[in-house]
């Protein structure tokens, strides 16, 4: 049988969040709900059995992307289970109409969250932060707007330094920045007030998974005394993991930690590059979500409030129950 046809967009949403021009785990969903969107708007399907199969195709494309950001299942989740209708015209309306509040929900949530986690920091205070994260910076931002003087320092994130891209934005919304090696870490946490970072994917544990350092600069904090903040909207909340499934850790190409000239003169060496690490809820005082903060090994009653006990392939069809559900969480 022939493979549904997909629209270039969809194959260019995905090439660019293999090869992280798209990246950070809100901006992959918002990605991939608009990449649906578009694959609904301009499809030529005849039928609905037709059209359905593409937009699942396109769904499966996108998922087969990068393995740890939960919010990708999420969101190619959200869409697809509110694909209904009986023409394709109704199905088309239906996708575009699930893509579009997705979107809006994404922005409001972090919004929402931006506000929360605002609240916890002070007026003079000093923040660490890793990666970047479009959430954690949120919170930055709405207490610079709530009038208070917020400083930062930055880790850079070897290896592929997305810290500078936090450092540039912080100093969009005129915040001081220090911009430190990872390794210095631990010798600057004793002049910093709180660690804020995003997260990729909570587990039912309440574990945090987010880019590989983080767990490190949790430990470091926890023995320093240094409150470690999680902003993280819900879609970052990884149902499977209520059934005991793990969350995959991306492991990355070695070019990115060694250049192929640098390898070839040190000779036969084995490089790894995971791009991920868990931290263990233990070290972690906060998860901040648009919901309100919740210590992390209480995330599992949000959890289980939000996706009922467990979730299925993006693409399958929707239970009776999560059908049910539907016009509520729209609202
Ligand atoms: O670990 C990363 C990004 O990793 P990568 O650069 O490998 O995608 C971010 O902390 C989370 O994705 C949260 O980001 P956001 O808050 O923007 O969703």
């Amino acid at each position: 049988m022939d493979e549904p046809p997909l629209h270039p967009r969809v194959e260019t949403v995905a090439e660019d969040i293999e090869t992280m021009e798209t990246r950070g785990a809100a901006t992959i969903a918002d990605a991939a709900a608009s990449a649906l969107v578009t694959q609904a708007a301009e499809s030529r399907a005849e039928t609905p059995a037709a059209f359905r199969g593409e937009i699942r195709a396109a769904a499966r494309t996108l998922l087969d992307t990068r393995p740890t950001a939960v919010s990708l299942p999420n969101a190619l989740r959200y869409v697809l289970q509110r694909m209904d209708g009986e023409s394709v015209a109704a199905l088309r309306a239906s996708v575009e109409r699930a893509g579009s509040s997705f979107r809006d929900q994404l922005d409001r949530a972090q919004d929402d969250l931006g506000e929360i986690g605002a609240n916890r920091l002070r007026d003079g205070d000093r923040v660490m932060t890793h990666c970047h994260s479009t959430d954690a910076v949120a919170c930055i931002e709405h207490a610079v707007q709530q009038g208070k003087a917020i400083s930062a320092v930055v880790k850079e994130t070897r290896p592929r330094k997305q810290g500078h891209i936090t450092a540039r934005e912080l100093r969009e919304l005129g915040v001081p920045v220090t911009l430190i090696v990872d390794s210095a870490a631990r010798r600057s946490l004793g002049d910093v007030d709180h660690v804020l970072v995003g997260a990729d994917a909570i587990a039912a544990d309440g574990s945090v998974v987010n880019k590989i350092g983080t767990s490190g600069l949790a430990v470091n904090a926890r023995e320093r005394g240094t409150p470690v903040m999680v902003a993280a909207q819900t879609i970052k909340l990884h149902p499977d993991t209520m059934t005991g499934h793990t969350v995959d850790i991306e492991m990355r190409d070695e070019s990115e930690v060694i250049a192929p000239e640098d390898r070839a003169e040190i000779g036969e060496i084995t490089v790894e590059n995971p791009a991920f690490d868990v931290t263990p809820p233990r070290h972690v005082d906060a998860i901040v979500t648009e919901r309100g903060q919740f210590p992390p090994e209480s995330v599992v009653t949000l959890m289980r409030e939000l996706f009922g006990e467990g979730t299925r392939e993006p693409w399958a069809e929707p239970t009776t129950r999560e059908a049910e559900r539907r016009p509520e969480d729209e609202s």
